[in-house]
């Protein structure tokens, strides 16, 4: 567990509701790991995974499968869910996302108007170009742990932030999901 700063969140996490539901992919081959620089949507101009936010009436990992198709034209196989992060924004609407993983795909990966694809080193993930709160789980995601965050964000500064490994999900905190 980490938390900076270590006081009380301003964020009444326990009645907290995120106002969209998104999703990320993570495809590991051997040491590297496919991101994609990110051209469109929140988030725009930082290397991420692939993903995006889940439509109305389908499942989180209905919603993966087909970000990956739209922004790389992949469709990732057997895809396991790693993690949940719950973002309490101040400029921007509050995001819960699901966090996947996989090491099988169809298709190659490809440059569209949304993402350009960039195998990466694992240990060369360009983390001062991605979202602040990513070298708190990405790291120990790749090596297969579980995990739940949770981050409140003034624009793009993380002020307070608990993250958790061995469990996914709000039950963690309250005992429920
Ligand atoms: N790694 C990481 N990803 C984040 C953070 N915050 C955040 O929203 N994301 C991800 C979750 C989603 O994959 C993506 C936001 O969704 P999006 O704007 O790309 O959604 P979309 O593809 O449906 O875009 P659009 O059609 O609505 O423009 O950014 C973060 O702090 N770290």
């Amino acid at each position: 567990m980490s938390a900076i700063p270590s006081n009380e969140s301003p964020v009444e996490w326990k009645s907290w509701q995120a106002e969209i539901p998104a999703t990320l992919m993570f495809i590991k081959r051997g040491g590297e790991v496919l991101l994609i620089e990110k051209l469109t949507g929140i988030g725009q101009g930082k290397v991420n995974g692939p993903g995006g936010k889940i439509d109305p009436g389908e499942t989180a990992e209905e919603a993966i499968v087909r970000e990956c198709q739209e922004e790389l034209h992949i469709t990732p196989k057997g895809a396991v869910k790693m993690g949940e992060l719950h973002f309490a924004m101040s400029d921007i609407p509050d995001i819960h996302c699901h966090v996947f993983m996989a090491t099988e795909f169809e298709g190659t990966p490809t440059a569209t108007r949304e993402a350009n694809p960039m195998w990466t080193a694992i240990e060369a993930i360009p983390y001062d170009r991605m979202w602040e709160d990513d070298r708190h789980w990405l790291p120990q995601m790749l090596e297969g742990q579980v995990f739940t965050g949770r981050f409140q964000f003034e624009g793009e500064k993380i002020v307070w932030m608990d993250v958790r490994f061995g469990e996914c999900g709000r039950g963690l905190w309250y005992g429920h999901s």
